[in-house]
């Protein structure tokens, strides 16, 4: 498995044209525009998921990520710009283009009185060649609960039953939307362990998610979408470029706070230490921190929220609480 890894560019460079080719991309989007009334809700959005990645889309509330998402889905027409999925449109794919997508869907209560494994099996038989439906329990994490009702199940188990659901047509394509929702810490990380899983047997995922490490742990790629477009594409340890990611020092002089973000922490300690920056030789509070996903994702969205906004090689007093 060839996993891809973001070029150097922090912002998206927008595809000039759709390849017509097959094979070139699970996913090419290209100008992308859908309004609800006078709400544009995606306004000209280009991005390209390439096979076998795990690609997220990430952005806040209202960013236009599940409209985006619908439309690659075939769920929701366009307004304008052109989309690939598969190589088709999805707008006029048919159903065995249908039958090599798998859909998690961020809300489905459909209650039913089949067992978890009755239900798996019913819907295996709509693909031409399924999974086998006790592997796809076991690797969801439900064989304890393969002969309970599925209304009967928790939240985080009624998820993890729509994740089977969508990966029991061995699907080429799976969307993710927000999967890990009422999962607990452990359920999360066995969870993410499937679609590591997935992925490394060839599968392409596309993931919403607001949960940042999720996106930190999991994504080749993350795009991040604003107002209806993508604002940055890259690896997750790459978003936003050299500066977000550039370590901060931290250390109590004198009781203030003190921080600054430079290319060589080591060198800074070094000069602290020097400079007898505490009695016993020890620097107080010191602290040395890469921005996150999380910070990075939040300069991004809201323009510097998250990590204090200090030029390089300067000196700046920082409020703590
Ligand atoms: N069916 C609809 N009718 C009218 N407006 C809609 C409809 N669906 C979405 N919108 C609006 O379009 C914008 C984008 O919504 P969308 O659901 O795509 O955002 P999102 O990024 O998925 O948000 P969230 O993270 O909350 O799920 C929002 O302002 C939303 O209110």
């Amino acid at each position: 498995m060839t996993t891809t890894r973001g070029g150097p560019a922090a912002a998206p460079a927008p595809p000039t044209r759709l390849t017509t080719e097959r094979r070139a991309a699970a996913v090419e989007v290209c100008g992308l525009r859908k309004a609800y009334g006078t709400k544009q809700a995606v306004d000209g959005l280009d991005l390209r998921v390439e096979r076998g990645e795990i690609f997220a889309v990430l952005g806040p509330n209202g960013a236009g990520k599940t409209t985006t998402v619908e439309i690659l889905e075939g769920f929701r027409r366009r307004d304008a710009g052109e989309v690939r999925v598969l190589g088709e449109d999805p707008q006029s794919a048919g159903r065995a283009w249908r039958a090599r997508l798998g859909v998690v869907l961020q809300d489905s209560r459909d209650q039913s009185e089949l067992t978890v494994a009755e239900l798996v099996r019913h819907f295996a038989g709509f693909y031409p060649a399924p999974r086998d439906p006790d592997e796809v329990v076991d690797a969801v994490g439900l064989r304890a609960k393969a002969g309970t009702r599925t209304r009967q199940l928790s939240g985080g188990q009624r998820r993890r039953l729509d994740v089977a659901l969508g990966i029991v047509g061995r699907p080429e394509l799976l969307f993710l939307d927000e999967p890990t929702t009422g999962f607990d810490p452990q359920a999360r990380r066995s969870f993410w362990e499937l679609v590591l899983s997935l992925r490394d047997g060839g599968t392409t995922i596309v993931l919403t998610t607001h949960y940042l490490d999720e996106a930190a742990h999991l994504a080749d790629r993350v795009a991040v979408v604003r107002d209806g477009r993508v604002v940055a594409l890259d690896a997750p340890d790459r978003l936003g470029g050299v500066a977000a990611r550039r370590p901060v020092v931290r250390w109590l002089d004198g009781g203030t706070w003190r921080c600054e973000r430079t290319d060589s922490p080591t060198a800074l300690v070094t000069s602290l230490v020097a400079s007898g920056a505490g009695t016993d030789g020890e620097v107080p509070g010191l602290e040395v921190t890469r921005p996150s996903l999380e910070d990075v994702y939040l300069d991004l969205i809201d323009g510097g929220a998250a990590t204090p906004s200090i030029a390089p090689g300067t000196l700046a007093e920082e409020a703590r609480p």
